[in-house]
C-alpha cells in the first residue's frame, strides 16, 4: 500500500470515533484530509465540526460541514488529527503542516484525542523530524538562541511561512526528546513562544496507525 492509500485508510478507520449528535473536532494535514473526506460520507449524523485551520475549514464547508468556532463549544469528545511523529506513550510531534496553535486549542476543547498516521510516524525517540515551534516574529532569533543553549537544538526559521495566526515557525533540529512533558512545559514559558509542537500535555488516548497489514489501533 501506499502511504497515501495508509493515510485514506486510517481516516476511514476514525470514523468510528465520531458520535451522532456531536461537533467532531478536526485537525490539519494530508492525513487529516482524507478524514475529512470520510467524515462528508456521514455528515447527517453530526452536528458539525471545530476545526484547527483555515485550510481544514475550507475543506469541511466545500463538503458542506458546518464548522463552529472554538468559542461557540464547551466540549468535545473527540479530536481527530495527525502527527509528525508519535512515540511509545502516545506523545506526539506536531506543526509541520504550521497549524499547531489552533491545534492545541481545538485538542484542549476534546475528552480524547486520536491520532491517524501511517507507520512511519512510530518512534522510538521522537526528534528526528524537526521540532516546529510558533513564535512571534520578533523573538525568532532569541529563541532559537535558547534552543541552542538549553538543548544543543538547531532552530531555523521556516522561510516563506506565515502561520493563520500571523506568526512564524522555527523547525528545530538536533534534538533527543527524551522527556517530552518537561520539554513542552519549559519551551512554553520562553518569551515570544507561542506554541512548541510537543503534544504531551494533549498528548493521544488512541492512535490508528496505518500498516501493510491494515490498521492498528494502539491505546495509551
Ligand atoms: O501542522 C500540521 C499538523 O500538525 C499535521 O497534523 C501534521 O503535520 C501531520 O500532517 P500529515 O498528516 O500531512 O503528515
Amino acid at each position: 500500500m501506499t502511504q497515501d492509500e495508509l493515510k485514506a485508510l486510517v481516516g476511514q478507520a476514525a470514523l468510528q470515533y465520531v458520535q451522532p449528535g456531536s461537533v467532531v473536532g478536526v485537525g490539519t494535514g494530508s492525513t487529516v484530509n482524507k478524514f475529512i473526506d470520510a467524515l462528508a460520507t456521514v455528515k447527517d449524523t453530526i452536528r458539525g465540526a471545530v476545526s484547527s485551520s483555515v485550510a481544514s475549514t475550507a475543506r469541511l464547508q466545500a463538503h458542506g460541514i458546518p464548522v463552529f468556532d472554538a468559542a461557540e463549544v464547551t466540549s468535545i469528545p473527540v479530536y481527530i488529527d495527525g502527527a509528525d511523529e508519535i512515540d511509545a506513550a502516545g506523545n506526539m510531534v506536531k506543526g509541520g503542516g504550521a497549524a499547531l496553535t489552533r491545534e492545541k486549542i481545538v485538542a484542549d476543547l476534546a475528552e480524547r484525542f486520536i491520532c491517524i498516521a501511517d507507520e512511519s510516524k512510530l518512534v522510538d525517540v521522537m526528534g528526528r523530524f524537526p521540532l516546529p515551534v510558533e513564535v512571534i516574529p520578533m523573538a525568532a532569533a532569541q529563541v532559537a538562541r535558547r534552543f541552542q543553549a538549553a538543548y544543543g537544538g538547531d532552530a531555523t526559521l521556516r522561510q516563506g511561512v506565515v502561520t493563520d495566526n500571523g506568526n512564524h515557525i522555527l523547525d528545530v533540529r538536533g534534538l533527543q526528546i527524551t522527556d517530552p512533558l518537561a520539554m513542552e512545559t519549559e519551551v512554553n514559558q520562553w518569551p515570544g513562544v507561542v506554541t512548541v509542537g510537543i503534544f504531551a500535555r494533549h498528548k493521544a488516548r488512541v492512535c490508528l496507525l496505518g500498516t501493510a497489514s491494515g490498521v492498528r489501533t494502539i491505546t495509551y
